[in-house]
């Protein structure tokens, strides 16, 4: 499986507000951008935070480029949710593209239930926590081979730390936010000693901010 995490980042490096509202840092030309990939990937995926926080439906994609590229369906949208807090009324469960949710054991079999009758695949990985390495596996079986994360910080945290990333993009909007609370692009735990190795593939001036592309040296 090809992974590609996709984000966008005020110069001082956060996702959002500290309040976690949901906050427009692209431009119209980033946004298409972000359409693109979607149309490329198989799959796009966000934590739950990002579900409660924007509540998003991740229909949104270029269905041209997808034709261009010969592929059918859309994309499948995908949440990691550890203990199944995403809102059955969430926007993700409208629309008919399919629905993975990511768990772990610790939400109990009536939500997981609850998950299905709404419409989701419910992947089980993980005891307290969804076990990334283990759920992608799952999804590529389920035929998921390029797969887009767009966030948030926790997830792409874990994602970094499960060694799963193959490709980075960001774009940096001309904006600061601040806020010692305020997520950023990688937040979890933090890395000490050994750090993810980035070469850095591209530059592009996108509306009034910059686009960066890095290839991840992954270890193994
Ligand atoms: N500017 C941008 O491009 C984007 C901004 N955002 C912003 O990011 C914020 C949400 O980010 P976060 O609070 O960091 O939440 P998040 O979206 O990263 O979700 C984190 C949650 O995912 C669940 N999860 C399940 N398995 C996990 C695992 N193995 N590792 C990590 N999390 C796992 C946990 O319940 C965890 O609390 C919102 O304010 C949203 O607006 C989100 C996406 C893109
Ligand atoms: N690329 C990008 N730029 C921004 O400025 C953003 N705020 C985000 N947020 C992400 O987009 C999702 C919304 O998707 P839909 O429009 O509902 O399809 C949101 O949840 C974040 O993942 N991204």
């Amino acid at each position: 499986m090809h992974v590609l995490v996709n984000a966008a980042m005020s110069v001082d490096g956060k996702l959002a507000t500290y309040r976690r509202e949901q906050l427009r840092i692209s431009g119209d030309a980033d946004f298409a951008r972000v359409d693109r990939r979607r149309a490329e990937a198989d799959a796009v995926v966000v934590g739950v935070g990002t579900v409660l926080a924007d509540d998003p439906s991740l229909l949104r994609f270029d269905r041209e480029r997808r034709s261009e590229i010969e592929t059918t369906g859309v994309p499948a949208r995908v949440v990691a949710d550890s203990q199944g807090r995403t809102p059955l009324d969430a926007a993700l469960f409208s629309g008919d593209a399919p629905i993975y949710l990511l768990t772990s054991e610790a939400t109990p079999p009536e939500r997981r239930d609850a998950f299905r009758d709404a419409g989701a695949q419910v992947i089980v990985a993980g005891t307290d926590r969804v076990d990334l390495t283990d759920a992608f596996d799952t999804l590529e079986h389920e035929g998921i081979e390029r797969l887009l994360v767009e966030g948030g910080g926790e997830l792409i945290f874990s994602c970094f730390e499960a060694n799963l990333v193959d490709e980075l993009s960001v774009y940096i909007g001309s904006l600061i936010i601040g806020g010692r609370d305020a997520p950023t692009l990688a937040d979890g735990n933090g890395f000490l000693g050994s750090f993810p190795e980035l070469t850095l593939r591209r530059v592009e001036r996108l509306d009034d901010g910059v686009v960066l592309r890095w290839r991840v040296e992954n270890e193994g």
